[in-house]
């Protein structure tokens, strides 16, 4: 898949812009806070319905307008999508796709898929759970649809359930019936997500292999109180373990009013050599560690999906060694559409660049296609 045209009207400093991409390679270089993120914002929203930098919805709408518009035409081996949002400052996000009007966001799962690079990607080692929960729901919810309902069904369960614990006097006919859905919401979440995690693991084990030059392992594993210590993650086991914790947790929840059992308390563990990356990983193992992560995601994703998704890497250059740099950079040539922002082109150290790249020079909220990358 590729994203041929992107239009942009009161979308953060973009007043109003139409850009067409390469199927290959663009790089958006200019200066800080010339707008090149802004761009990977506005394509992260259009695969996904929300940014990847708030999570207010109005901070994208540029001051003093009321409404922003995005929108991608999307070629796919199936046929070119059409895809629209609209968001304004009071008034909900409205979608169409191919012209229609569409009642849910969820709806956008399975047009344009995206595999996010950032400097704040660096934090998801050591960073907290949530973070960690966050990539594995960000990554499930483009692919699958079920999977996108069954997390916001969660999500909305867990914070009703929440409620209901710090009330004075528990309603428990309702609370069997909240227990009754967390097993079976939350047991679907587990059993995807565990099943994710198998599966992503070799791949960013090989990946991992090839960046430190095979010196070192990495391992990851899906932590969750649904998992059997075999690391059994069916249905029925997952759905029998959360019974037994919600059974044993009864009393800590009503004294501590929340929530205890279920996965939006999962994380997932990392091992590098054998030890635990969250805790012991240096600088540069982290790096490693998250970068073969990404590659994994985007190799994972691409079979999911049966084509790749696009691969967006914002200010790579400035975090990463050349090592890694130039690593990255050969893993975007292959057949995926790619976005890299950086602020000096030779930051990047091409040697030669692929014959369908683009460059464009982002300055002010201006986008121009630079000559020496036309193909
Ligand atoms: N809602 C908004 N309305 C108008 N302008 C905005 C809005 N939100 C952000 N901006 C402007 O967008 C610019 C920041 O753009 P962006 O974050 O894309 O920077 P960048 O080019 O990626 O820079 P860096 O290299 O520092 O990351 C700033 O000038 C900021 O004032």
């Amino acid at each position: 898949m590729y994203l041929s045209t992107l239009q942009l009207g009161a979308f953060r400093n973009y007043d109003s812009l139409t850009i067409h991409f390469s199927p290959g390679l663009n790089v958006l270089y200019g200066d800080n806070a010339q707008g090149k993120t802004n761009l990977l914002e506005a394509i992260h929203f259009l695969a996904t319905g929300r940014s990847h930098r708030t999570s207010r919805d109005p901070d994208m709408v540029q001051e003093g307008r009321e409404e922003l518009l995005a929108r991608a035409a999307v070629v796919r081996r199936t046929g070119t999508i059409e895809l629209e949002l609209r968001c304004g400052l009071q008034t909900r996000k409205q979608l169409k796709i191919n012209g229609i009007a569409e009642r849910k966001i969820a709806r956008l799962v399975g047009s344009l898929a995206v595999v996010l690079f950032s400097p704040d990607d660096l934090q998801l080692l050591k960073g907290p759970p949530s973070g960690r929960r966050r990539f594995l729901d960000l990554e499930l919810s483009q692919i699958s649809q079920t999977y996108l309902h069954h997390l916001m069904a969660y999500n909305r369960l867990v914070a009703q359930r929440n409620t209901l614990l710090k009330q004075p006097v528990i309603d428990e006919g309702l609370m069997a019936v909240y227990d009754e859905q967390l097993v079976e919401t939350g047991a679907q979440l587990v059993v995807r997500r565990a099943e994710a995690v198998r599966r992503l693991s070799p791949i960013a084990s090989r990946y991992h292999r090839m960046l430190a030059e095979d010196r070192e392992d990495l391992e990851l594993a899906y932590q969750s109180q649904g998992v059997g210590d075999d690391g059994a993650a069916d249905l029925e086991t997952v759905r029998r373990r959360l019974e037994r914790e919600l059974a044993r947790l009864r009393s800590e929840e009503r004294r501590r009013q929340v929530t205890l059992v279920g996965p939006h308390r999962d994380d997932v563990g990392f091992w590098v050599a054998g030890r635990d990356a969250r805790l012991y990983a240096s600088q540069g193992q982290q790096r490693t560690a998250v970068l073969a992560l990404k590659l994994a995601e985007l190799e994972f994703m691409s079979e999911e999906i049966g084509e790749p998704p696009l691969l967006l890497l914002d200010d790579v250059a400035s975090e990463l060694d050349p090592h890694r740099r130039h690593y990255l950079l050969s893993a975007v040539r292959e057949g995926v559409q790619s976005f890299i922002t950086c602020t000096d082109l030779e930051d990047l150290m091409v040697r030669e660049w692929p014959a369908d790249h683009r460059l464009f020079r982002v300055r002010a909220g201006t986008v121009v296609l630079d000559d020496r990358g036309l193909s």
